[in-house]
């Protein structure tokens, strides 16, 4: 995601993709993406249930339970940004899977976590970021705030 984002800032190229001929439905890896507010919002729901226990440790998945291919991802978010993204088939990248998809529903019987946002949503949330700070905030116009923060951390 990030890589294709670049693309659509000017920053890269073009975006490589890891491969076309895993068992997937256009042949690239499938992945279970959600948006990073919910990924926080999740991390929030499993501390507020960690403080109503007397110790010990939890694990949960946060993820959809859907995936998204690289060109899907890819298309959608042409569609969010009005851009085409120029892009290469390349080689699988080694130690890749196919698909991985998360299943959350441990998260959802627990703490009533589940995702809301699909992919239009995130893509258009991304482009919102990137096209404001096409550089990231450590580099960027929000390089001052950045540096608060982190002496603010201290
Ligand atoms: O330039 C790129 C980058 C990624 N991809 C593809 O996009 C998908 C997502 O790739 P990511 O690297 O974003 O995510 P992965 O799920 O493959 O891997 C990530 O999650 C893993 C755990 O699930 C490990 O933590 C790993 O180090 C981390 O990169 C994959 O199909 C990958 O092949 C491309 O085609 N081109």
């Amino acid at each position: 995601m990030p890589f294709v984002q670049q693309v659509a800032v000017g920053r890269r190229e073009c975006l490589s993709v890891f491969g076309n001929d895993y068992p997937t439905p256009d042949g690239t890896g499938v992945r279970d993406y959600i948006h990073v507010d919910e990924l926080a919002e999740g991390h929030i729901c499993a501390l507020e249930k960690l403080f109503t226990m007397d110790g010990g440790c939890i694990i949960h998945n946060l993820g959809s339970g859907t995936g998204y291919s690289v060109l899907e991802m890819v298309k959608a978010f042409e569609e969010a940004c009005g851009k085409k993204i120029a892009y290469k088939i390349v080689d699988r990248r080694p130690g890749d899977l196919g698909t991985v998809i998360a299943n959350a529903a441990k998260a959802k019987a627990d703490f009533g976590w589940q995702t809301k946002r699909g992919l239009k949503e995130m893509c258009e949330s991304a482009w919102k970021w990137q096209s404001n700070n096409p550089y990231g905030y450590e580099d960027g116009p929000g390089k001052e705030l950045c540096a608060l923060a982190l002496c603010k951390r201290k």
